[in-house]
């Protein structure tokens, strides 16, 4: 077996292994299916499905591409050592990552979802033929004799790019999303929007930067929806027990007056932000968003380098302020957050962005996910965000 060619951006290849080919018919997985239904079971949905697998053997069998191919060198057939090479992607797939993606990328599997992949060889084949009958014509079994760290370091190789078929959008498409989201298709208000955005925001920052040692956030609010999402976010962060101070230079809202949260007073000069600066631990960052075109106007031309002079961790909502929506940072005026919460999906231009980056927006509907091809990841739980893996500085480009 070669030395660790491989890391999380040299992706593992069959070039590694020396290779045999060998192929396994449709009978021999019957077989294998039959022995193992004979086996007494308790009846679940994974032993039903394959019951529905062996009765639907004669189809299979009268369709002409009705071969698995197994490739294997001097490992042990074992799950750890197993990787399934996906039709669709080309991707090499732990096995046991392998249910979960081929759920996400055949949608037509969804309805069979998540059930646990039992980790014995014959369950295993099985699933493979199950797979194969779902239509993953060219399933590729390649077992190495990787050693378990090894194993991790491909894990974390594939959760890395697992989140790179994550759809990251052009300004327009967000803007067309964010319409759909209000229209029959979504059928939400912008209030719900906004809501369900400013909790995202502030669960992000409290997860990141804890009350006790970060209770003075400055939330900077731009002129447009998302600084709405800050006042909300702000709303939020007082209710979790941070003692947030909005700067909003072009209007004020009620509902964190009524809150007793500190408002400075709307004006062009940025003379109570260099103030509020001075008294702060942590900045939300939600001036501008997918509607920003460069270059920045006043009173935010002199705002931005008065931030990121400050020295103060910042956590940047949906694209940081000052980066172009699609080309990023290119300019170089923008803010350069630790933390970024993007909204619905990611937009094209935070690709180089290095930091924590969280996901949050829990709100699109799988038909509009589906419309859109945005391969959102699954959200823990009930949380409002997901973390995404961070990047170290690639295009996100690479495949394997
Ligand atoms: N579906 C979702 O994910 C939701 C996201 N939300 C958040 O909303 C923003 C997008 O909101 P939008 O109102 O479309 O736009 P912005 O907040 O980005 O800001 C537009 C305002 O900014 C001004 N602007 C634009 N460029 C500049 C500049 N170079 N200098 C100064 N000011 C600028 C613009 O002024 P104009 O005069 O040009 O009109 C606007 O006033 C999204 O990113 C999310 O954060 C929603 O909360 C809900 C759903
Ligand atoms: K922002």
């Amino acid at each position: 077996m070669p030395g660790r060619y491989y890391s999380k951006f040299i992706p593992p290849s069959l070039s590694m292994s020396e290779l045999v080919c060998q192929k396994l018919d449709n009978d021999a997985t019957d077989l294998l299916i039959d022995k193992w239904l004979e086996r007494p079971h308790r009846p679940d949905a994974y032993y039903d499905w394959f019951q529905r697998v062996r009765e639907r053997r004669h189809h299979a069998t009268t369709n002409a591409r009705n071969q698995q191919r197994l490739l294997w060198n001097k490992g042990v057939f074992v799950p750890e050592n197993i990787f399934i090479r996906t039709v669709d992607t080309g991707r090499l797939i732990p096995l046991d990552r392998t249910w979960v993606t081929h759920v996400y990328h055949h949608k037509s599997m969804s309805r069979l979802n998540m059930m646990p992949v039992i980790f014995s060889m014959l369950p295993e084949l099985m699933l493979l033929r199950g797979m194969h009958d779902r239509g993953c014509d060219d399933i590729y079994v390649i077992v190495t004799d990787l050693k378990r760290q090894e194993m991790d370091q491909v894990t974390e190789y594939f959760q890395y790019t697992a989140t790179m078929s994550l759809r990251y959008l052009t300004a327009k498409l967000a803007q067309q999303i964010d319409e759909e989201l209000m229209s029959a298709a979504g059928a939400f208000s912008l209030d719900q929007l906004m809501e369900l955005a400013g909790l995202a925001c502030a669960q992000t920052l409290a997860k990141v930067y804890h009350k006790d040692k970060y209770p003075r956030v400055l939330v900077c609010c731009g002129p447009g929806n998302q600084g709405g999402d800050g006042l909300v976010a702000a709303r939020h962060l007082g209710m979790f027990g941070y003692q947030p101070t909005i700067w909003m230079p072009k209007r004020l809202k009620t509902q964190c007056d009524n809150m007793k949260i500190q408002t400075l007073a709307p004006s062009d000069d940025t003379h109570s932000l260099s103030d509020a600066l001075a008294r702060s631990d942590v900045i939300l960052d939600a001036i501008f968003g997918f509607s920003f075109k460069p270059p920045v106007r006043a009173p935010f031309e002199t705002a931005l380098p008065l931030i990121s002079s400050s020295g103060l961790p910042i956590i940047s909502v949906d694209i940081p302020s000052g980066w172009d929506v699609e080309h990023g940072n290119a300019e170089g005026v923008g803010l350069n957050p630790d933390v970024l919460i993007s909204l619905t999906a990611p937009k094209e231009g935070v690709r180089q962005f290095t930091g924590r980056h969280f996901l949050g927006g829990r709100f699109v509907p799988k038909s509009m996910e589906e419309k859109f091809a945005l391969n959102l990841p699954d959200y823990p739980g009930f949380d409002q965000i997901v973390e995404l893996p961070q990047t170290k500085g690639t295009n996100g480009a690479q495949r394997l």
